[in-house]
């Protein structure tokens, strides 16, 4: 609890402050209508004891006046705070969203590859909708609730001293029983939002990948998952909807006891003539006004303690530092970049969920151990001392540690170096899984490498801004993103300073006019769902077509593998002869012809250099791979 309740006042310490004209409005309203609570039980003694006294009609006609005139105000008021309350809860629960859904932008692929977008969904809606209330009403409702309770039993200890030690020792009996009842309702709650995450989650990756499950003919299976888990959530729901409406019935007992008391002390001090009947009817008020303020404070700790799973996820996720480095000063040159990789090493991080938090240190670790030469790579010491540089993985096995946790990167891509100069090609060749579009996204720091450097134009990439690298490296792969807004954004990426004539003229260079003359509002058109009908081909020189207007110095190129109509399959041809002018290219290369433009070869197998050199000298050694695989003709297939 002490925890959650730094976290929460954290949390509300940074989304009200903006609020505070709001939140003294909402104070204001709510301390008000609760006060006006206990003012009108005594306008309802007085009335009802002047009324038996048999005295002037004009006294009553004022108290009912008085009563009437308090009753609208509190209606007042009680507008008044649902204003500023939902007012406040929407801007802050909408600041916050933005904070979360900007924090999960910036945070490395690995994170996102390790949680689903439903999982992301969840967290970023469903557990901030759970916060809103404590936003808007949290801490007034305690402390005026609170304070109405101290209000009422101060009332009734100054009419009798009796009745005031009965409904104290009633107020806190009450506390006591729904607050022990109310911890019955957590569990099951708990277990509630755990399947509705676990049920959004399931839809959002279901749906995304929802042509796949049908090619495989899995809709069944899916459906039967499907069904399991609403199965699930129904009867969590019940549980839930159960034990909460036990507390509300016995909620319902307490009180009803709580009345009856209140009437035997006023009916008792009433027969003892210590108090009008009017009094008996106020003791009567007051033990049923204490009601409300109780419950309500039981509700927002009952909802606290609900909302400390959101409160944590919300902080673990928003504490959750990207391992991508954001980089330094350094500068990239314009033009054509020359490519340099020194001996990069580079594994995708292998732990668990709750391991996360541990990799960076395990990092330090790992990599202070090289260069301290204290990783026990199962060879002697003699062998070490040998070694002037730290020990490389073997390809067929993984090394052993003395440390005290596992590896946590097997290496993806090892000890690969190349030079590439500025305004030439590489042509990068390897079976699946072999590591190329690994490379690729290392170029963008996508993922951090563990050691060696990666330069462009002379530069590390490890000291140049993060987000200046997009700006010098384009990059097409295979499965090109469309979105949802209009042709002009999705070419643009939203950047106002690329006019529309310049749009233009690269779709006709790209021999795109024909669809976009096809689509009913030209460049306003929004892409819906089936992407404006492209096919894949087209959609990837939509993809050239975003390289072009961004004009990096660097393009990486993960050709369409799939088999292109003869038209596309051209204009493609065409539009990487026109990309790679003036550029410097890397091209994931699947056909032939593409690797006949590239001025180097390097063939990767396991994430390793197996092949590296000049195109025109490898193809000339009959004895090189490459060779082989020119004589084969292809270059897709097993070397
Ligand atoms: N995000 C990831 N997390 C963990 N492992 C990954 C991730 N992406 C790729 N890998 C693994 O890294 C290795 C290299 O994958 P990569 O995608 O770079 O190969 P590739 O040569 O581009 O293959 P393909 O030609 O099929 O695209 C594979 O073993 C793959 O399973």
């Amino acid at each position: 609890m002490g925890a959650a309740a730094q976290g929460y006042r954290t949390i509300l310490a940074t989304y009200l402050k903006p609020q505070r004209g709001r939140f003294w409005g909402l104070a204001i309203a709510l301390l008000g209508g609760i006060g006006l609570q206990l003012l009108n039980p005594q306008i309802l003694r007085y009335f009802i004891d002047t009324a038996i006294a048999g005295r002037q009609q004009r006294s009553l006609v004022l108290a009912a006046g008085a009563f009437m005139a308090i009753a609208i105000l509190q209606q007042g008021l009680a507008i008044a705070t649902t204003y500023f309350s939902e007012t406040i809860a929407w801007r802050a629960t909408n600041t916050l969203r933005l904070d979360l859904a900007r924090h999960a932008m910036d945070l490395d692929l690995a994170f996102h590859k390790a949680h689903t977008p439903g999982e992301l969904v969840e967290r970023v809606d469903g557990d901030v909708d759970a916060l809103s209330r404590f936003f808007s009403q949290f801490v007034l409702q305690v402390v005026g609730n609170g304070l109405l309770v101290v209000g009422v039993l101060f009332m009734v200890w100054r009419e009798d001293w009796r009745a005031g030690v009965t409904l104290s020792l009633f107020a806190l009996v009450a506390f006591g029983v729904l607050g022990s009842l109310q911890t019955l309702a957590v569990g099951p709650w708990g277990t509630y939002r755990q399947i509705s995450a676990e049920f959004y989650g399931f839809v959002a990756e279901h749906l995304s990948g929802l042509e796949d499950i049908r090619a495989n003919g899995a809709v069944g299976y899916v459906m039967d998952r499907f069904y399991k888990i609403l199965r699930r959530w129904l009867a969590a729901f019940h549980q839930a909807r159960f034990t909460s409406t036990l507390l509300w019935g016995s909620t319902v007992g307490l009180f009803t006891v709580g009345n009856a008391i209140a009437l035997a002390v006023g009916a008792y001090l009433w027969s003892q003539s210590a108090i009008t009947i009017g009094t008996v009817y106020l003791l009567f008020y007051y033990a049923t006004l204490l009601q409300d303020p109780i419950e309500r404070i039981r509700e927002e700790l009952e909802q606290l303690q609900q909302a400390q799973a959101s409160i944590q996820r919300i902080q673990d996720l928003l504490g959750h530092q990207t391992q991508v480095s954001p980089g330094g000063q350094g500068v990239l040159p314009t033009g054509a970049l020359s490519v340099e990789l020194e001996e990069v090493w580079f594994g995708y991080e292998e732990v668990g969920e709750w391991e996360r938090g541990r990799v960076g240190e395990w990092m330090g670790e790992r990599v202070d151990g090289w260069a301290s030469g204290s990783i026990d790579e199962s060879t002697t010491e003699t062998d070490k001392a040998d070694k002037p540089h730290p020990p490389i993985y073997p390809s067929t096995r993984l090394p052993t540690y003395s440390l005290t946790h596992p590896p946590t990167y097997p290496p993806t891509l090892q000890s690969l170096t190349l030079h590439l100069p500025a305004g030439q090609t590489l042509g990068l060749l390897g079976k699946t899984g072999s590591g190329k579009s690994t490379l690729a996204r290392l170029l963008l720091r996508l993922y951090d490498i563990q050691r060696g450097q990666i330069c462009l134009g002379g530069v590390n990439i490890a000291q140049v801004p993060l987000r200046e690298l997009p700006h010098h490296v384009g990059f097409v792969t295979q499965d090109v993103q469309l979105f949802q807004t209009s042709v002009r954004n999705n070419l643009t990426f939203f950047n106002a300073h690329i006019g529309d004539r310049a749009i233009l003229q690269t779709l006709e260079d790209l021999g795109l006019m024909p669809w976009l003359e096809a689509l009913p509002q030209g460049l306003d058109t929004e892409l819906g769902a089936d992407s404006g009908g492209l096919s894949a081909g087209q959609a990837q020189l939509l993809a050239f077509a975003r390289v072009f207007l961004k004009d990096p110095g660097l393009v990486v190129l993960d050709e369409a593998s799939s088999r292109l109509d003869p038209l596309t399959e051209q204009l493609i041809e065409r539009a990487v002869d026109r990309l790679l002018v003036n550029r410097t290219g890397i091209i994931i290369a699947h056909r032939l012809k593409t690797v006949e433009r590239a001025d180097q070869i390097l063939i990767l197998e396991q994430g390793q250099a197996v092949e590296y050199g000049d195109r025109i000298t490898l193809a000339q050694d009959p004895n090189s791979r490459f060779a082989q695989l020119l004589r084969l003709g292809t270059v897709a297939g097993s070397i």
